[in-house]
């Protein structure tokens, strides 16, 4: 899906997104990089990775950080990235499959930001983080028996999203598309919401 910068949907859903940001959470295999940059590229809007923006600031790697400093520490840095970006309103931000599971987090992004699960079943995020050997949280005997158990512990949360998007078997193009049509009902819903209650 390509929207130019002078669409007049693009410039509707941008213009009624005002300050907020929009803010991808999901488990790690998502797509909420993949799906995130291209839903920015279709809207002109920034786009932010926050383990990329954690790398930039560390200047380490995820797993470095991971194997050097722990995990509370990398969650600390994760919580202080996402909040400056949220607060920011840089266009679209993609976190980290862990940052949603913050409290802090979460009050932040839901006062700044809207918010949007990318949902996937086992299968799909399997097949899609085994092509990469970069998440530390995998590094496990039973790589799907850790997502299995990840799916239980965090779905309850991602599913306090403002949108919910499943992110299955097809086209990257397909689930952007599908993101960007669940924004537009979500802010025009939202719109008519406040002009009836004026
Ligand atoms: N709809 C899709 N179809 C095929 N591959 C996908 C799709 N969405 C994401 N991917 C691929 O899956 C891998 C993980 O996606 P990524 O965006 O890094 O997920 P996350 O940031 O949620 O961990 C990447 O190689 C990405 O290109
Ligand atoms: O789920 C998690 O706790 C993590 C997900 C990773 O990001 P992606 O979800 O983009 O893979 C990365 O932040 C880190 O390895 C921890
Ligand atoms: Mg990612």
């Amino acid at each position: 899906m390509t929207l130019s910068a002078e669409s007049p949907l693009r410039n509707q859903l941008v213009s009624r997104l005002g300050s907020r940001a929009i803010v991808f959470v999901g488990l790690m295999g998502a797509g909420k990089t993949s799906i995130g940059r291209r839903v920015a590229q279709a809207l002109d809007l920034p786009f932010v990775d926050s383990d990329h923006e954690i790398e930039t600031v560390s200047r380490l790697t995820v797993p470095e950080l991971f194997e050097r400093y722990g995990e509370p520490e990398f969650r600390a840095l994760e919580h202080r990235v996402i909040e400056r970006l949220v607060r920011e309103g840089a266009g679209v931000v993609s976190t980290g499959g862990g940052a949603f599971m913050n409290a802090q987090t979460r009050t932040i992004v839901a006062e700044h930001a809207i918010s949007v699960w990318l949902k996937a079943d086992l299968d799909v995020l399997m097949d899609r983080v085994s092509k990469r050997q970069t998440r530390p949280l995998l590094k496990t005997a039973d790589p799907r028996a850790t997502m299995a158990k990840l799916m239980d512990d965090r779905y309850p949360t991602y599913a306090q999203a403002d949108l919910t998007i499943e992110s299955r078997d097809e086209k990257r193009e397909v689930i952007t598309a599908e993101v960007i049509e669940a924004l537009d009902r979500y802010l025009d819903l939202a719109t008519r919401r406040t002009a009836s209650a004026s």
